[in-house]
């Protein structure tokens, strides 16, 4: 940069209007979480990740040795030390819920392009028909990377935290995501850098922060919808990170077993391994199959708010499966079947339009 300042003038002039930040910035308040269900509820045990090990001598092998326990047959792990505060982590509850207490004409100022299979934005409340008849009670705003390719208009509330937006968004893709999917990469043998490739935080792609709004239902309402709030699926993209949630409605499921509820305490992140890592290993990475359903009777009544990181594959990631000796012991050899001429940015795109509108039924997994 020239010591002038022109250089860094220029580079104001070129950010794209999102990430210059507004001033003054309307202080929020701190984040209270609810408390915990006083429920007993049948919880998963799930590994236990600690990402502070990955810089240690010897570290990534033994996360290696542990992802082998748990991301073949079940698709879900926690993580610890993932690198940001809890007043981080708090700042971007705090920016979802005054979101949602925007007038409802701002929220839908900003709705989605969700026709062309592309969530940047807002997606109004009752988008989904989860029975026929039945609409949904989520609303949802994503916040793609801050990349020009992905820039659109965006709430004042959201460009005056933009700035801290933007560096949540980068930590958690570049920084956390690509930790895991380097261990994982090595673990299969392939090269350290296979699944990062596809995945850059420069090259376009859907991958999002999101915050999420469940509004809660009467006990008549759950009745009509057997209690289902999001039906059972998996997620379509590359990895998919669940921020604290004490209200107790997230289930998962191995194979061949009962659903159970998936608890996210404090300092923990759940991370669910998505579709386009399932498709590329020929099936030996497993999707997490998850469904979210009406809190336990002292929480039924309470809206539950999310914070969720999504990575999805980008522009640059041939949608073809993968081959290494790894797999190939493994029973996972490449196959060429699904394999299609396309990115991994349009595949998720066809899904995402694919699914829009869909019937689902009851107890069949769909991707979302
Ligand atoms: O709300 C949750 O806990 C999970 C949300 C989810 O599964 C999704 O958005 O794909
Ligand atoms: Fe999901």
């Amino acid at each position: 940069m020239s010591d002038d300042g022109c250089a860094l003038v220029d580079l104001i002039d070129t950010l794209p209007a999102q990430m210059a930040r507004l001033t003054p910035q309307i202080p929020l308040p701190k984040y209270e979480h609810p408390p915990e269900t006083k429920c007993s509820l049948s919880y998963a045990s799930v590994v236990t990740i600690d990402l502070s090990e990955y810089d240690r001598p010897g570290g990534r092998d033994r996360l290696a040795q542990q992802f082998k326990e748990c991301v073949h047959d079940f698709g879900f792990f926690n993580i610890t030390n993932i690198g940001l505060s809890q007043d981080e982590i708090d700042l971007q509850f705090a920016i979802a819920k005054a979101f949602f207490e925007l007038p409802v004409e701002e929220r839908l100022s900003h709705v989605a392009p969700l026709h062309e299979g592309n969530y940047n934005g807002y997606r109004p409340l009752g988008t989904l028909s989860l029975f026929p008849g039945l609409q949904d009670s989520l609303e949802f705003y994503s916040i793609f990377k801050f990349i020009p390719q992905s820039q659109r208009s965006q709430p004042d509330l959201i460009k005056q935290y933009s700035a801290e937006i933007e560096r949540f968004s980068r930590h958690m893709h570049e920084n956390v995501s690509f930790k895991l999917l380097r261990i994982l990469a090595t673990m299969l043998e392939l090269p350290e850098d296979q699944f990062v490739n596809g995945n850059r935080y420069e090259d376009e792609c859907d991958s999002s922060v999101r915050y999420m709004l469940y509004h809660s239902r009467s006990q008549e309402e759950n009745k009509m919808f057997d209690d289902y709030y999001l039906r059972g699926h998996t997620d379509k993209g590359t990895l998919t990170f669940l921020f604290q949630q004490p209200i107790a409605a997230l289930q998962v499921q191995r194979v061949q077993a009962d659903w159970e509820h998936l608890r996210i305490p404090a300092g923990t992140v759940a991370v669910n391994i998505a579709d386009a890592l399932q498709f590329l290993t020929n099936g030996y990475l497993r999707s997490g199959l998850h469904r979210v359903m009406a809190p336990p009777k002292d929480q039924v009544h309470m809206d539950r708010l999310g914070l969720v990181y999504f990575v999805r594959p980008t522009d640059k990631l041939p949608w073809k499966s993968l081959d290494s000796p790894f797999l190939r012991r493994a029973g996972h050899a490449k196959t060429t079947e699904h394999d299609r001429d396309m990115s991994g940015l349009e595949w998720w795109r066809a899904g995402v339009k694919a699914r829009k509108g869909a019937n689902y039924m009851k107890d069949t997994a769909r991707s979302t």
